[in-house]
């Protein structure tokens, strides 16, 4: 079990992460919901999370590139197999856009089967004079803007175990059961817009694919290592109640393991070096990540990597860096320099989503496509520059063609927003956008 006592270090102090749970107002429901909970099947199993943690070892080690992705915050009502289905392809596009392109295996992991709690920035939204709770996400409350709604129920913990177990089943059923062969990649994008740059591009690249496939079966190489996906989930670990009730021993070893989901990450908002979150990621031996904000000091990283990853062991510990398009080229360095003198052996991963939201006049949380591209050039030229591997991207992505992120493949405008803007939380990039991403992701890793 991974309790080692961390060595001291000195770092600035961060105050707690205050209110990012729920004050659940029915208390034995809360416990009755737990009990339940600690009663339930795992979501996923010891083995698989030992498997990512290899895969994530490449990509430690400068191996493989890590594609992370799905939508900011799951829901009930689109727990579909059209839902999750679209996503999964969508991610399975982008995974074939940088392996083909940049000749790197791809890690595939889905922000899916568990993203439903949401830190938020402020505790309360107020509407026409009106002031309610804030919608903390579908594990916490409802997104209607009525009080009721905005009532924090334990009773929703249950709903996201059994939302996440329909979810998983569709991905282990789609990404098993002939979906995900390789000899699809053209029906993957049938029913997206296929007359965008983007699409052509992803067209274009999928006959070159199906070339090379028949030439392998024409040289006699056995078809069936393209037949299935390895993929995986993750979400963010922020729920302590639902996440606590789900930690199950592994028989093998007696070790625990979060069996909400393969692979568990704690956000900016709650990644206190001393906090309950990150006391939560100590206790469990899957592979953690841990979102990494502007304002990070490089001590803050070396409690991390002592906290986390005690003996250095590549695929433990990833750190996701968000810090904003404008930030990343200054901030970065120090802190890829300081973690690796200290002989850390983590993967790092671009976030270019959270540090560069704002707000239109009209009210829609948005971000540029050409500043989230920015990000990640800036992230790829701090670890070219240092000679780090650039280890992966982490996205908020759809299957659908909403209208959440302006620019990009499809060309949403700001005048497009309230079209089809779904996202529960924040704004999601749209299939077009996405595969568009991939296809600049790959030259940059190729480069
Ligand atoms: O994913 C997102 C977070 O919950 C979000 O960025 C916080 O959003 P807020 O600033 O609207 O609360
Ligand atoms: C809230 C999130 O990100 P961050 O913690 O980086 O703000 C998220 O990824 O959903």
């Amino acid at each position: 079990m991974d309790v080692s006592a961390p060595k001291s270090r000195t770092a600035p102090a961060i105050p707690p992460a205050p209110g990012q749970q729920p004050q659940w107002p029915d208390e034995a429901a809360r416990d009755a919901v737990v009990a339940e909970l600690r009663a339930a099947a795992p979501l996923v199993f010891a083995e698989e999370c030992d498997r990512l943690r290899d895969r994530l070892a490449a990509v430690a080690r400068g191996e493989a590139f890590l594609l992370q992705g799905g939508d900011c915050a799951e829901t009930f009502r689109q727990t579909s197999a059209e839902s999750v289905g679209a996503t999964l392809r969508t991610l399975l596009q982008m995974a074939v856009v940088l392996t083909y392109a940049a000749s790197v295996p791809v890690v595939k992991v889905g922000r899916m089967a568990g993203q439903y709690a949401k830190p938020r920035s402020a505790p309360a939204e107020t509407r026409d004079g009106v002031t309610l709770p804030v919608y903390r996400g579908d594990a916490v409350n409802g997104p209607e803007f009525d009080a009721a709604a905005r009532r924090p129920d334990p009773r929703r913990m249950r709903r996201v175990y059994d939302a996440s177990t329909t979810t998983l089943n569709l991905v282990r059923a789609l990404t098993q059961g002939g979906f995900a062969d390789l000899h699809q990649v053209h029906a993957w994008n049938r029913g997206f817009v296929t007359d965008s740059p983007a699409g052509r591009r992803y067209e274009e690249l999928a006959d070159e694919i199906e070339r090379s496939l028949l030439f392998m079966h024409a040289c006699g190489v056995a078809p069936g290592e393209v037949h299935a996906a390895e993929f995986f989930v993750s979400h963010e670990g922020l729920l302590l109640d639902y996440e606590n009730a789900l930690v199950r021993t592994d028989d093998r070893t007696g070790t625990p393991y979060a069996s909400s989901g393969h692979l568990i990450w704690v956000g900016e908002r709650t990644r206190h070096p001393d906090g309950a979150h990150l006391d939560f990621l100590r206790r469990i031996r899957n592979p953690v990540a841990v979102k990494i904000g502007p304002d990070a000091h490089p001590d803050e990283l070396l409690r991390y990597v002592d906290r986390l990853d005690p003996d250095r062991e590549p695929g433990r510990l990833t750190f996701v860096v968000r810090m904003g398009a404008e930030r990343v080229r200054d901030r970065l360095p120090r802190l890829v320099e300081k973690a690796v003198a200290d002989g850390a052996r983590v993967a790092w991963v671009c976030d270019p989503m959270h540090g560069n939201t704002f707000v239109t006049p009209t009210g829609h949380k948005t971000r540029r496509f050409d500043v989230i591209l920015d990000e990640v050039q800036g992230f790829f030229e701090v670890h070219r520059a240092l000679g780090t591997h650039a280890g992966g991207l982490h996205v908020e992505l759809t299957g659908s063609d909403v209208t959440e992120c302006v620019g990009g493949g499809s060309t949403v405008d700001m005048a497009d927003l309230p079209l089809r803007y779904e996202s529960a939380c924040d704004p999601r990039l749209n299939h077009g956008q996405s595969i568009d991403l991939a296809f600049r992701a790959a030259e940059m890793l190729r480069g």
